[in-house]
């Protein structure tokens, strides 16, 4: 089974089309990197995987779970289970403490939001000292560590990520990138990334260019 499989998909902003993908899968356990340059529809489309918007047609499973035949209930059951985002701006929750938007990604994915259990994610981490901290008082590559315990913390079988590295400098991009791998093998889970950072280009055996799949210029075929 695929974690994720896209057959004749097509995303919408809107009225506008963004792209038309006749077929893409990223096997289960496995690692996926999906480019294209800025505005072509990166974030429209894990959103999509995510269950966060809805507007595409054709097929789009997780797992083997076809979204389509969810609703909002449903899917917001399946993100909360299986899936771990994190988003490209990390949206943790500025008025908690590090430790807190830890306990609650715990709490969200039902795991409980055990003290114990997010102090041992901050050590993983290497923020054991920031516990207290709120993000305000944190760097922008400690803050990406942050949202990615958050999404990881329940142990998703998919894991998603936006641009983790594109504002990171070489040291910050290539330790995020090497959180990411260990923590998804760790778990078993899969990972896709969304990027348009080329220096992790290499290290990802499957890749979906949405270049290739653009509504305009009229579409061109090809999986990289
Ligand atoms: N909430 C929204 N309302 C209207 N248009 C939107 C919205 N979000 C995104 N768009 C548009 O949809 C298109 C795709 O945006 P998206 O953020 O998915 O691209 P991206 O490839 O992730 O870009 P980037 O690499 O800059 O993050 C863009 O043209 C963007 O302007």
């Amino acid at each position: 089974m695929d974690a994720v499989s896209l057959n004749d998909l097509r995303c919408w902003q809107g009225n506008r089309p963004l792209f038309a993908i006749p077929h893409w899968a990223l096997p289960q356990g496995e690692y996926g990197l999906m480019s294209g340059p800025s505005g072509c529809g990166k974030t429209s489309l894990l959103h999509c995987i995510a269950g966060l918007d809805s507007q595409f047609s054709g097929q789009l499973s997780v797992n083997g779970t076809a979204l389509s035949e969810l609703g909002q209930r449903g899917r917001d059951r399946l993100r909360g289970e299986h899936i771990g985002l994190i988003f490209q701006d990390f949206h943790l929750l500025e008025g908690l403490t590090v430790e807190d938007n830890l306990r609650l990604g715990s709490w969200l994915g039902g795991r409980g939001q055990s003290r114990a259990h997010a102090m041992d994610w901050l050590d993983r981490l290497g923020l054991s000292d920031q516990a207290r901290h709120y993000p305000n008082q944190l760097s922008q590559g400690q803050k990406q560590r942050v949202a990615i315990g958050r999404a990881l913390i329940h142990a998703p079988k998919l894991i998603l990520a936006d641009e983790p590295t594109s504002a990171l400098d070489d040291r910050n991009a290539e330790s995020v990138l090497a959180l990411l791998f260990s923590e998804a093998a760790g778990q078993g889970a899969s990972l896709l990334v969304a990027s348009h950072d080329n220096r992790i280009r290499d290290q990802f055996s499957h890749r979906l260019a949405l270049d290739a799949y653009l509504a305009e210029p009229a579409n061109r075929s090809g999986q990289t």
